[in-house]
């Protein structure tokens, strides 16, 4: 659906040419969620303006449902844009127009008539739960509401593709919360292709089918959520990750706990349950197993547990006991235990 081919943007700044975007490519599929991440300056902005061209890359191509954005005329590329949504951190509303006409108003500019648009405005305010909030201005709106106005405004187009530009990131974690389900709903619902950035590894892990991980603008890592998060290869991925699952183990408990066994996290998905597998190990081996600490998360489509545990015993048997855990699809990270070498908590 949206292929970046090769996309490279330099731009001019006091300090000489900058780099924002080194010949990135990234394909999203027609229906996903795909999230780009990554910390200030990566590059996310540049790359998301680059697919509807707000931004205009130096070289590379951006094909979207098969057609060369940037080999279109001025007169093709408006209509090819038309099918191309945006929101933003910023919500870009019109503070002196009510709701009704931050979404009418751009409405009439595309010729519908004035009943059109009031069907259109009526349909898109009720899918984003604002239907008695017409007649009110944005001032009179919080954070969230104002964010599904910018929704409504951006699905009464009726687009196939919506790009999101941090468009959580000015909002308390419980209205982030109620705005990405609020995209899931879109995307379930509408069949819209969702195209998103963000800083927040959280958006990512709630409703992202497959992420990028942006740095120094190239793409250091991609693939599908669930990958991602179980075996994260770059240092920034893992980075990322950790700031969901931050065991905060002090480094003196950690010293004292590697004395006398291991510390390992066990990683599992949906029906392969850490505990029981867990249990079976203390029954079956020479080792005994004590929880440090622990968490499920819901990914979009499966849980995701972690679990650090304490594994005390002789070598040995903690070899054979992580090797069984292997075997009931648990990951199991955090020690160089088939080498046997010193332990390291990821
Ligand atoms: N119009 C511009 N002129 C000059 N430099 C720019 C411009 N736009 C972006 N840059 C630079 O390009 C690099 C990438 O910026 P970009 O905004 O794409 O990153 P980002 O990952 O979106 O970061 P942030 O989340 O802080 O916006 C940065 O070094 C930035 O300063």
């Amino acid at each position: 659906m949206i292929e970046l081919v090769g996309i490279s943007k330099s731009f001019t700044g006091k300090k000489g040419s900058i780099h924002a975007l080194k010949n990135v490519s990234i394909s999203v599929k027609k229906g996903e969620i795909y999230g780009v991440i990554g910390y200030s300056g990566a590059g996310k902005s540049t790359l998301i303006r680059c697919v509807n061209l707000l931004e205009k890359p130096d070289s590379g191509s951006v094909i979207v449902n098969n057609v060369d954005l940037t080999k279109l005329s001025p007169g093709k590329l408006r209509v090819a844009r038309g099918k191309i949504g945006m929101i933003f951190q910023g919500f870009n509303l019109l503070k002196t127009a009510t709701v009704y006409e931050n979404i009418a108003l751009p409405l009439k500019l595309t010729g519908l008539s004035k009943q059109e648009v009031e069907e259109k405005v009526t349909r898109y305010l009720k899918i984003v739960g604002l239907e008695n909030k017409h007649h009110s201005y944005p001032s009179e709106l919080s954070g969230g509401q104002k964010q599904r106005v910018a929704i409504a405004r951006a699905l009464a187009h009726e687009p196939e593709i919506l790009l999101s530009d941090e468009a959580t990131s000015a909002l308390d974690p419980d209205t982030t919360e109620a705005i990405l389900e609020l995209l899931l709903k879109i995307n379930r619902e509408l069949g819209i292709t969702i195209l998103l950035i963000t800083h927040e590894m959280n958006v990512i892990q709630k409703i992202c089918d497959r992420v990028a991980v942006m740095e120094n603008g190239e793409v250091i890592e991609e693939g599908k959520t669930k990958d991602i998060f179980t075996s994260p290869k770059h240092a920034t991925t893992k980075r990322f990750v950790n700031s969901l699952f931050s065991h905060n183990l002090p480094d003196e408990i950690l010293s004292t706990l590697k004395e006398t066994g291991h510390v390992v996290s066990l990683s599992f998905f949906g029906k392969a349950s850490g505990e029981p597998a867990l249990a079976l190990v203390s029954k079956k081996f020479d080792v005994y197993p004590n929880i440090l600490s622990g968490s499920i998360t819901q990914l979009k489509d499966e849980s995701f547990g972690q679990l650090l545990i304490h594994l005390k015993g002789d070598f040995t048997e903690i070899q054979k006991a992580v090797s069984f855990l292997k075997q009931q699809q648990v990951l199991v990270e955090g020690v160089d235990i088939d080498e046997g070498k010193n332990q390291r908590v990821s």
